[in-house]
């Protein structure tokens, strides 16, 4: 059963990307992200969001390679780091993460931050990594309108992916409506605001009504507003339990209390005022 929600999103160049995607963050032990990796391929997720930053790309790739699953079955999205930023650098940055993934191509690859001297630049190297077919799709993370803005002034391909937080305390309304003016999808980092809404009580009653966790019952107010997540997990019953969203639908009024959770408040750094490289 799907429910009205297709388990991949529709990229503006066509390219399908799954809806669902395990994050790797924080996952820097090689025994610790190699079982996670494998035990969300074993339970049907098909996308992983890592980046050089996470210092897991060679398990990432690793995973991957000895899954039963095809390569091109699974959609990898990786991040150029603040302090490889720069046209030449990601160049560079991208070699270094493609050896280390040990692939020939990457799914998806986003500028991580946008660093205020570099990230038009940054974009434009990714942008030629696309022409180049060494990725299938360009992106960016933590980009807010003005950062779009200006990237559309100097690209030639729009980015495709913008990759922002958002959970029901920081619902990002006016970002998403731009992209997806755009058509620009949207993923949601720390998607379960880093685990710290589980015990909210109108998602736990919410959720009881479903006979669904909350964290089932947010990936869903995810999906429901066409967003693409990537909760991170590794236990193997959380890891399960986050892609067993697809049998059943909140309704209008649920999603309305869900946004109505909404205190704009983020639980990592403000992207127009973040200090660190
Ligand atoms: N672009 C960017 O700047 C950023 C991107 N990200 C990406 O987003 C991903 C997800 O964000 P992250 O910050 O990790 O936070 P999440 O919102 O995904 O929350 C992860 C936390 O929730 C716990 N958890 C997961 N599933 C469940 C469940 N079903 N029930 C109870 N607890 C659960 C995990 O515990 P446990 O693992 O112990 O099971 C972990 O402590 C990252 O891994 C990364 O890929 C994150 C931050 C910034
Ligand atoms: O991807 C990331 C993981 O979390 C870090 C700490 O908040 C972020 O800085 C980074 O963007």
């Amino acid at each position: 059963m799907d429910l009205h929600i297709n388990s991949t999103k529709q990229l503006a160049n066509g390219v399908e990307m799954p809806r669902i995607g395990l994050g790797v963050y924080k996952m820097t032990e090689p025994d610790i992200a190699l079982n996670a990796i494998t035990t969300a391929i074993d339970a049907g997720y098909r996308h992983i969001d890592t980046a050089s930053l996470y210092a897991n790309e060679k398990e990432v790739g690793e995973a991957v390679r000895n899954s039963s699953v095809a390569r091109n079955d699974i959609f990898i999205t990786t991040k150029v780091w603040n302090s490889d930023q720069g046209y030449d650098q990601t160049l560079k940055a991208f070699e270094k993460s493609l050896e280390l993934l040990g692939l020939d191509h990457i799914d998806l690859y986003l500028t991580h931050w946008p660093v205020k001297e570099t990230f038009v630049d940054t974009y434009r190297a990714i942008e030629r990594l696309y022409e180049e077919k060494l990725i299938r799709a360009t992106g960016v993370s933590n980009h807010q309108q003005h950062h779009l803005e200006a990237i559309a002034v100097k690209a030639n391909v729009k980015p495709m992916v913008n990759q922002i937080e958002c959970h029901p305390r920081l619902t990002q309304f006016d970002l998403r409506e731009y992209c997806a003016e755009q058509g620009i999808a949207v993923t949601s980092w720390s998607p379960l605001a880093r685990g710290g809404l589980l015990n909210e009580p109108t998602l736990q009653r919410i959720s009881d009504k479903y006979g669904k966790s909350p964290a089932q019952t947010i990936i869903r107010w995810h999906l429901q507003h066409d967003l693409i997540v990537i909760p991170k997990s590794v236990t193997p019953t959380r890891i399960a339990e986050n892609i067993d969203v697809f049998d059943f639908e909140l309704t209008f009024e649920d999603m309305k209390n869900i946004d109505s959770l909404n205190l704009n408040e983020r639980t990592g750094a403000d992207p127009d005022n973040f200090n660190f490289n």
